[in-house]
């Protein structure tokens, strides 16, 4: 299998085995919309034999430090190859260059940490003879991997979230069946080559592309697999939860983050993250800052820099290294950004720069005189736009930005030790920034939502936690 250009044809990537489909998906390029590749569509039959394949490596030997070999090298040949990598990205997802080089840069680094977590694995002793009766038994705990995983990833940031699920996957030992997205499948399969390439052992993991609903569904109805871990939207995730049965069901899931500026931050520090974080990516990443709150003695500065900053972005063909926000997934997605927009200003929004659509790319747009019960701001618009609204006290800044279905991350800009504690304390969301934005991720950390947002939490070491299981043992001496 090679690496995806313009009019390849990927196949299915089974137990080290590739396997051509007559029956494709096409990959397009998201600025120019030329067809860029051909995905071969999984069967059921396919899915169950790579989930067969799955469990069949499973149950070979494959020790800590060898798990620990493989995502290093995996690692490395990453970094060597972060040219190409990042021109996958580029194609697939509409990524501007410089920011598919920062995701093939973080990917690599999720896979080192990864490989670093695949010796750290360990239970703990558990003092039973301190129970009267036992004195003659001595326990400990250990994880043991749960088996076969299926992960299904978004299209966003589709190399760096595949490896966030299969970097701690095969460190824990378990085997993967991945189902990416199929917008932007093609980093995944040249992950696996490269996996392959450093050592992975056949089977361990399969990649399996083609029609999401169904392959979620044949996913769910086989019982070879043993937990899935999932990124993606709400609805989907929710759907899969209900098919899976008994089995854990990891949930990385939507967001709309809000950022809160307050009196005594560095405003235009703010402003600057602020433009950062609300367009990377097109808006297009679960904690872009989607609402803005600003304490009102500092309303009119912040947004006037705001906006100075927005306007300097270059939006465009995401190939120039100049390019900081290119198009969006699809044109039907700006579109319906287009029209979350008109529907604001049709309510009293007011557009302070942005908001028009050029084909797939939709301006970086800032939207003033918002209801907090307006689309924009209540549901996760996934584009580049962000609603900005003052507050006068703590208390109702809290409340506003709990005023939602979700909960992932947050972000407080403020020096007050006292509001950074009370946010700490009140603000329900997996992660709080203080004098940041809710877009703040390093890989290592731990990563994951509350409400609607989602129920696991990424990062290494907490996923491998997810991706085992607990095992007491009991000596009797
Ligand atoms: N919390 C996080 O870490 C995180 C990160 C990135 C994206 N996201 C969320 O993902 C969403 C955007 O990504 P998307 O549009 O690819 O999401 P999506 O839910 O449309 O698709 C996600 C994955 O699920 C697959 N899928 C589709 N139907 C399915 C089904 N019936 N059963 C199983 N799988 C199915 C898709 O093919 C894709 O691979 C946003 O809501 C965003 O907030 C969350
Ligand atoms: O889209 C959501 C991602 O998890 C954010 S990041 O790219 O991992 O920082």
């Amino acid at each position: 299998m090679t690496a995806s250009t313009p009019y390849s044809k990927s196949p299915l990537f089974i137990g080290g085995e590739r396997k051509h489909k007559e029956e494709t998906q096409p990959v397009f390029h998201k600025y120019t919309g030329e067809k860029w590749a051909e995905t071969s569509k999984a069967s059921k039959a396919d899915v169950d034999e790579a989930a067969a394949s799955a469990q069949k490596a499973f149950r070979q030997a494959f020790s800590p430090y060898a798990r620990y070999e493989v995502l290093q090298k995996t690692a490395r040949l990453m970094r060597e190859n972060q040219e190409e990598l990042a021109a996958i990205l580029v194609a697939e997802v509409g990524k501007p260059v410089k920011e598919s080089c920062g995701e093939v840069t973080r990917a690599a680094l999720t896979m080192e940490i990864s490989a670093e977590e695949a010796k750290r694995m360990h239970g703990e002793g558990v003092p039973v003879e301190a129970a009267p009766g036992s004195e003659n038994r001595q326990a400990f705990t250990k994880h043991v991997p749960v088996g076969v995983i299926a992960a299904i990833t978004p299209f966003n940031v589709p190399l760096n979230l595949v490896c966030h699920k299969v970097g701690p996957a095969v460190a824990a030992g378990n085997s993967v069946v991945l189902k990416p997205a199929s917008t932007t499948p093609l980093s995944a399969l040249r992950l696996a080559e490269l996996m392959e390439e450093a050592g992975l052992p056949a089977g361990r993991l399969n990649v399996v592309t083609g029609s999401g609903s169904q392959i979620g569904d044949w996913l769910c109805e086989n019982q070879d697999i043993d937990m899935y871990t999932f990124t993606g939207s709400p609805e989907t995730g929710r759907k899969l939860k209900e098919n899976a049965g008994l089995r854990n069901v990891a949930l990385e899931l939507g967001n709309n983050s809000a950022a809160v500026v307050h009196h005594d931050a560095d405003i235009e520090a703010a402003a600057k993250a602020c433009a950062q974080k609300s367009f990377n990516n097109a808006g297009q990443v679960c904690i872009s800052v989607q609402r803005i709150y600003v304490h009102h003695n500092v309303y009119d500065t912040f947004l006037e820099t705001l906006k100075q900053e927005t306007e300097s972005l270059k939006t465009g063909d995401p190939s120039e290294e100049t390019t900081d926000v290119g198009p969006m997934i699809s044109e039907e997605e700006a579109v319906r950004i287009e029209q979350w927009v008109a529907e604001a200003a049709a309510h009293g929004a007011e557009i302070q720069t942005g908001g028009k659509r050029h084909g797939p790319v939709y301006e970086p747009t800032v939207l003033t005189n918002i209801q907090d019960d307006m689309k924009v701001c209540k549901e996760e618009a996934f584009g580049p736009i962000v609603a900005v609204d003052a507050y006068t006290t703590t208390d109702e800044v809290t409340a506003r930005v709990n005023d939602s279905d979700y909960g992932l991350q947050a972000g407080v800009f403020t020096n007050s030790l006292e509001f950074a504690m009370k946010a700490s304390e009140e603000m329900e969301v997996g992660g709080l920034i203080i004098n940041d934005t809710p877009g703040y991720r390093v890989d290592h950390m731990p990563y994951g939502g509350v409400k609607k947002s989602g129920n696991g939490k990424e990062g290494p070491k907490y996923a491998i936690e997810e991706m085992t299981e607990e095992r007491l043992v009991v000596l009797n001496l």
